[in-house]
């Protein structure tokens, strides 16, 4: 069964042309898909989609078997899938690292102990334990990329959508992210302009055209 399917998405921002003109696609249990486009493409608007961040004109988003349409169809979606949005700054908005981090968990229902222990496992994994009571908008753009995937990941999610994961890291972070990602179990929907990052991660590529997704 699909983790999510997209099938025939038609969305146009009012008052401009179709920017997804009948769109379909699946993100299966492990897979890693990358999807191209040239800027402006429409990409960015589709993960929104996948995950009921905007709606769509036409066409149904269905996620692990339910059609899902309205906005509280969408909470359990986006508990199990988890997007790192573009700009960490729409994504970061706590005080600290550790409380942006123990935000997701503790949303989750789990104890301030517990949110906590996971704070401390998904820094460290991510060698991130020095970055833990820092002040999160005084980060560096490659730090806060960082935190961003720590906050994603604290929630356990089944599949990540990653909006171009790689802006602001250097080539030692985006190798250690590379290696990151790679040791998941989680299927990925990768968006990235970085044609090395997308061959190493995930080679399987569409490439969003016109409003049309056709292989790449
Ligand atoms: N809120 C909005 N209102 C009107 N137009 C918008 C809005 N958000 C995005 N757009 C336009 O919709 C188109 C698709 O944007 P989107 O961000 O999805 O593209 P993208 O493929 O992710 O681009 P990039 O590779 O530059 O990140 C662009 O032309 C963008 O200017």
């Amino acid at each position: 069964m699909a983790l999510i399917a997209l099938s025939d998405i038609r969305f146009a921002y009012p008052g401009h042309a179709p920017v997804l003109d009948g769109v379909s696609l699946r993100l299966m249990p492990g897979q890693r898909l990358s999807l191209t486009g040239p800027n402006g493409a429409g990409k960015s608007t589709l993960l929104r989609i996948a995950l009921g961040l905007q709606r769509p004109d036409a066409g149904t988003v269905t996620a692990f078997g339910t059609p899902r349409r309205q906005e509280a169809d969408f909470h359990e979606v986006r508990r199990r899938i988890g997007l790192v949005f573009q700009d960490p700054d729409d994504q970061l908005f706590c005080p600290t690292v550790a409380e942006d981090v123990a935000f997701g968990p503790l949303n989750l229902g789990r104890s301030r102990d517990e949110a906590l222990a996971i704070v401390d496992r998904v820094l460290g994994d991510l060698d991130l334990a020095h970055l833990r009571d820092r002040i999160t908008h005084k980060l560096s753009g490659g730090e806060k990329r960082l935190v961003t995937l720590a906050t994603v990941l604290a929630m356990e999610p089944e599949a990540l959508l990653l909006d171009e994961p790689t802006n602001a890291l250097d080539p030692k972070n985006e190798g250690r992210l590379l290696e990151i990602l790679r040791a998941l179990p989680q299927a990925i929907l990768l968006v990235s302009h970085s044609a090395a990052f997308r061959a190493a991660l995930a080679p399987d590529a569409l490439d969003l055209r016109d409003g049309r997704l056709v292989p790449s």
